[in-house]
């Protein structure tokens, strides 16, 4: 059917209906619009799939489901339309991003979907990074720092094809949600511009152009596919691509039959379903940021160039529509907090309206408290898994309405950091446009407003999603011209609240002073505890920790030390390593470096980094008051250095005593079951693993230790040991992938004498610990 035939349902006389489809995690739900002012013109009718977990972290559907349910939805949908006269001229489904199916030659399923949630191919992100680190398409991901997320297109095809070879190879097409439901409706396979360029690594803008002999998969990865050693995945996927909003064709005979529709019905492309949500909400214009808020916030700004950099997701170019770019920021826990609190301060019984009405009459700052939302981890601007929630400066003068308030701004502070980090990447934010959960409360859009100090725009209509599928399927059958006259004819403005002049540069205030700081202080301790909880993250699909980078100062400019420890500080390093040798425990005049006052000028210019001293002296136990009241965190002694196990353990005891973190460093040479009595002793939180003679920075990194680190890894898991494990020694960039498991990795040289500056040594092996450790 051509384009003019389709356009042909449109009436140029009575009134044109669109169908909205959106095709959610739990249901599928479908609605009609006037498709020339997007008034809803019948009910909203939901029909509910069901989610299989065969085991944990997979989630599956059933393709045949979606076809079912979609059949059941729209039915419904249309036969509550009242008016008789209406004129159906066209429909767009919205679904879940990279559900994915695999499909055979006659575009059967092969195999169950592969839901967007599915954490299965956690290993494969790792890999995706590892193999091809540089690549451009990864840029996406953190400027290319990532991780990639389990849910995305590629790390999911290489699953299957690495674990399920019959499948791939039985597979003619795989594609997603989308695209399967598109090719029932229409018997067209074409995948939605969107969904490629954020979450399949294509161009937005180039993949939408006709492949030629010169360029068969424009926009396409191919040498991403390449280093994967996947490059059939280029003709597997769908070979059109199609921006949201374009016709893809008519419905054919059994779908028009299944659906109750006419034969030919115009069907527009459409795309994600949080995307898709942009539109609904007008949000299409660069500078526009695009809330979405429920048990998480989600956040989307509208840009006119598609900057890239660490901590942002995207910019994702041509998306979600051809012509502009999109990046993300995102925060794990905000309305499930507000959930929890309510449970936790017993309050089940008490609507929200009265909790807010309490909330309300408490000032900006809460008397002194501040929480900190980040219960799940942190996604941006920072990404940390082990991030946790935090509530500090209670009083007994506190009461629930202040730890109500506490919560409310903590969401609300975490939201600017978001905003600012989008900002500080290039995309502008002048006004946010909200939908979901908070906009139920009035307190909270005004706090929105006031802590970001950006007007917060509440739309009309609350189904976001479907009325931009509506919006879509009107502009592609051709009732608007343009996306953006849709846009203004079928989005309406409920209101739109201003920061207030007094309270926002109270927040800014606040945000500045407080805030902001509270994060990087918790951080350590959030770390060690979610450490001694097995490291574990509940939005992390597989949690393992990326290690910490320990500055040591042996490598520094002795003659600047003041001026070193502060670019440690700048650099963010939340510990530093200072090695105490005293020339006769290791039996060189050269080795001998500080002493106790040394340790307290250290500690006098960082008063917030935990100060690891390493202990190659003769007769430790001496220096243990004096460290501690030097500022030491935690005294790790020479093994080597000991006389006998009684002297280990009894200066264990005197040190934990003395209030510090006991730990035990030990040669290359040293084999690790000799610490085997010595760690049951239960008094050892850090093993530190030399990867160099002691006394010298700038050594080869010995590989030795690797077999060490494996044996302890495995001992503290089957022992229940919860002892730190640090490397310590010829660490830089290429040694890091190797000892990526460990929890601290100690560098001097490296950092000291990068040649661009210490925090780029710092964040250079933190990248590179990261992307070979499955950490998201
Ligand atoms: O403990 C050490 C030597 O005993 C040093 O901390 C270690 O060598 C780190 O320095 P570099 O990164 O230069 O190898």
């Amino acid at each position: 059917s051509s384009s003019a035939q389709l356009k042909s349902f449109v009436s140029k006389t009575g009134s044109n209906v669109v169908i909205g489809v959106d095709g959610g995690t739990e249901s599928i739900r479908a609605c009609c619009f006037d498709a020339e002012t997007g008034a809803v013109v019948g009910k909203s009718c939901a029909s509910a799939y069901k989610t299989y977990h065969p085991q944990p972290g997979w989630a599956e559907q059933m393709p045949q489901d979606w076809w079912e349910n979609l059949g059941e939805a729209v039915r419904g949908a249309v036969a509550s339309i009242s008016d008789s006269d209406s004129n159906i001229c066209g429909i767009c489904i919205d679904t879940t991003c990279c559900s994915v199916v695999a499909l055979d030659a006659n575009k059967e399923p092969l195999r169950p979907s592969l839901l967007w949630m599915d954490a299965r191919s956690a290993a494969q992100t790792v890999e995706v990074m590892e193999k091809c680190k540089g690549d451009p398409a990864l840029e996406v991901n953190s400027g290319g720092n990532g991780p990639l997320s389990a849910e995305w297109m590629t790390p999911k095809s290489l699953w299957i094809r690495q674990n399920e070879p019959e499948i791939w190879d039985k597979a003619d097409t795989i594609c997603e949600y989308q695209d399967y439901i598109n090719y029932k409706m229409t018997g067209k396979m074409v995948a939605s511009s969107c969904n490629a360029a954020a979450r399949w690594h294509w161009d937005g803008e180039e993949c939408i152009n006709e492949s030629t002999e010169d360029d068969p998969f424009p926009g396409r990865p191919t040498s991403l596919y390449e280093k994967l050693g996947i490059p059939e995945l280029a003709s597997k996927l769908p070979t059109i691509c199609l921006p949201m909003g374009s016709l893809i064709g008519g419905l054919t005979e059994d779908a028009a039959e299944h659906l109750n529709l006419p034969v030919g019905l115009p069907v527009c492309q459409g795309g994600p379903d949080a995307f898709v949500g942009m539109i609904g909400l007008g949000c299409i214009y660069p500078g526009q940021l695009c809330l979405i808020t429920g048990s998480s916030h989600l956040h989307c700004v509208v840009s006119s160039l598609p900057h890239r950099s660490a901590g942002i997701w995207g910019a994702y170019r041509g998306a979600p529509l051809p012509g502009i770019n999109f990046a993300e920021g995102g925060q794990s826990s905000t309305g499930s907090i507000m959930f929890w609190a309510r449970k936790v301060l017993g309050a089940e019984e008490v609507d929200y309206a009265t909790l807010d009405s309490e909330a309300e009459k408490i000032p900006p700052g809460c008397e002194g408290l501040v929480a900190l939302e980040t219960f799940q981890g942190s996604r941006t601007p920072e990404t940390d898994a082990l991030a946790r929630g935090a509530l500090l400066g209670l009083s007994l003068s506190h009461t629930r309405a202040h730890i109500w308030r506490a919560f409310m701004e903590a969401v609300c502070y975490g939201t600017r950091g978001c905003v600012e980090g989008l900002e500080k990447a290039g995309h502008a934010c002048e006004e946010i446009i909200i939908a979901g959960g908070a906009t139920r409360s009035k307190l909270w859009l005004q706090m929105h407003a006031d802590v970001t100090g950006k007007p917060v725009v509440v739309c009309e209509n609350s189904e976001a999603p479907l009325l931009g599928s509506a919006i879509l399927a009107s502009y592609g059958v051709g009732v608007h011209g343009c996306i953006s006259d849709a846009v203004k004819a079928m989005v309406r403005t409920k209101m739109r609240v201003e920061p207030s002049s007094e309270l926002s540069p109270e927040y800014t205030n606040l945000y500045n002073s407080i805030y902001s700081k509270v994060g990087q202080c918790v951080k350590p301790i959030s770390h060690a505890i979610a450490r001694l909880r097995g490291g574990d993250s509940s939005y992390a699909s597989v949690s393992e920790i990326a290690p910490i980078i320990s500055p040591s100062l042996l490598a520094c400019d002795f003659a600047n030390m003041k001026a070193e420890v502060l670019r440690c500080v700048k650099a963010g390093a939340p510990r530093l390593h200072v090695d105490i040798f005293d020339s006769v425990a290791l039996d060189s005049p050269w080795a001998f470096t500080f002493g106790p006052q040394m340790v307290k000028a250290i500690r006098d210019c960082s008063p917030d980094a935990i100060l690891d001293l390493h202990m190659c002296v003769y007769k430790p136990a001496r220096f243990v008051d004096a460290m501690k009241e030097a500022g030491a965190d935690r005294f790790i002694f020479q093994f080597e250095a000991m006389a006998d196990e009684a002297e280990v353990l009894e200066l264990a005891k005197r040190i934990t005593d003395a209030g510090m973190k006991c730990g035990i460093s030990i040669n290359p040479a040293t084999s690790v079951s000799t610490l085997d009595s010595i760690l049951a002793s239960g008094l050892i939180s850090v093993v530190n693993l030399l990867a160099v003679e002691p006394g010298f920075g700038g050594q080869k990194f010995n590989t030795v230790i690797l077999v060490k680190l494996e044996h302890l890894v495995q001992l503290r898991q089957e022992k229940g040991y919860s002892f730190e494990i640090g490397v310590d020694g010829g660490v830089n960039e290429k040694t890091v992938p190797q000892v990526a498991k460990a929890d601290v990795l100690v560098a001097g040289t490296y950092v000291f004498r990068h040649p661009v500056s210490l925090s780029q040594g710092v964040m250079d092996l933190s990248t590179a610990a990261k992307s070979s450790t499955a950490y998201f």
